[in-house]
């Protein structure tokens, strides 16, 4: 089957850092993969790299066969491949709706014109779909300011999801929530990718949140994928317990974990 994404011998090195260090990756369509690492692991510089936003130091990188290397990030997301960030990305002065409405037009079209309306009937009720999916209604004409952290999270993530991608990378979409929200918060964004077929790659600290949603798991350590499997294997495995999770024999690295 061919690979939805697939990176071969990706490497990023920062002067003496090396943040990626030869990374084949082959994702198929449909799956869910989490992502974890200890601080500073890679994980980000991963999706920054397969989403355009930052040029490998040598590699490839495939998006349903296709290379998109030297891309640019509205190129890729044009093609199919749709991210959200750590902080969400809103415009925080403008309401949901139009943070929305702003969303689906650049999706739709190369270049939007902010001098064709933006609010027509058809993207108003594509807005209020996607609203009622990430279960944020209520927020559609609050100004982003006045939205709570978990909401602005989901719409983050539904304005990703509004251009009908094939693939959506998340980069830690629990980030900034609650203990409390972050199930929640997960249930209503993995029950939206599952309605929209979308094949999914997301960071996670949280180990409950990583055994609960995801298929398959990679595990990063300093720049390398040190392990790669069912959720289950990987977070027996004695490298990941030694040097991600902090749950082996060994020195713990993990800021971020929890299990
Ligand atoms: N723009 C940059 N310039 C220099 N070094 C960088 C840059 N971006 C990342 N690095 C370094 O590359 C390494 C990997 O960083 P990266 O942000 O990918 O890690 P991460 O696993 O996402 O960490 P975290 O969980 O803290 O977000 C780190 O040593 C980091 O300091």
């Amino acid at each position: 089957m061919t690979a939805i994404l697939e990176t071969r011998a990706l490497c990023k090195s920062f002067g003496a850092v090396t943040a990626a260090k030869d990374l084949n990756v082959r994702i198929t369509k449909g799956e869910v993969v989490g992502v974890i690492g200890s601080n500073g692991a890679g994980k980000t510089t991963f999706i920054n790299m397969v989403t355009g936003y930052l040029p490998p130091s040598s590699g490839e990188i495939l998006f349903n066969g296709r290379p998109i290397l030297g891309h640019t990030p509205r190129a890729i997301t044009r093609a199919g491949m749709a991210r959200s960030f750590q902080v969400a990305q809103l415009f925080p002065e403008l309401t949901v709706l139009d943070n929305l409405l702003i969303a689906l037009a650049a999706a739709e079209s190369p270049r939007p014109s902010f001098l064709r309306p933006l609010r027509t009937k058809a993207r108003i009720a594509r807005a209020e779909t996607i609203l009622e999916e990430f279960r944020v209604t209520r927020f559609r004409d609050a100004v982003v300011t006045a939205v709570p952290q978990g909401a602005r999270k989901l719409i983050d993530i539904a304005m990703a999801l509004i251009g009908e991608p094939q693939m959506l990378l998340l980069d830690e979409p629990t980030s900034g929530v609650s203990v409390e929200e972050k199930t929640g918060l997960m249930d209503t964004v993995m029950s939206a990718v599952r309605h929209h077929g979308v094949t999914v790659l997301f960071v996670e600290h949280d180990m409950d949140v990583v055994r609960r949603y995801v298929s398959r798991l990679l595990a990063f350590y300093s720049g390398e994928i040190i392990a790669d499997g069912p959720p289950t294997a990987v977070l027996e495995d004695q490298k990941v317990r030694d040097l991600v999770t902090g749950h082996g024999h060994g020195k713990s690295s993990n800021k971020g974990a929890s299990a």
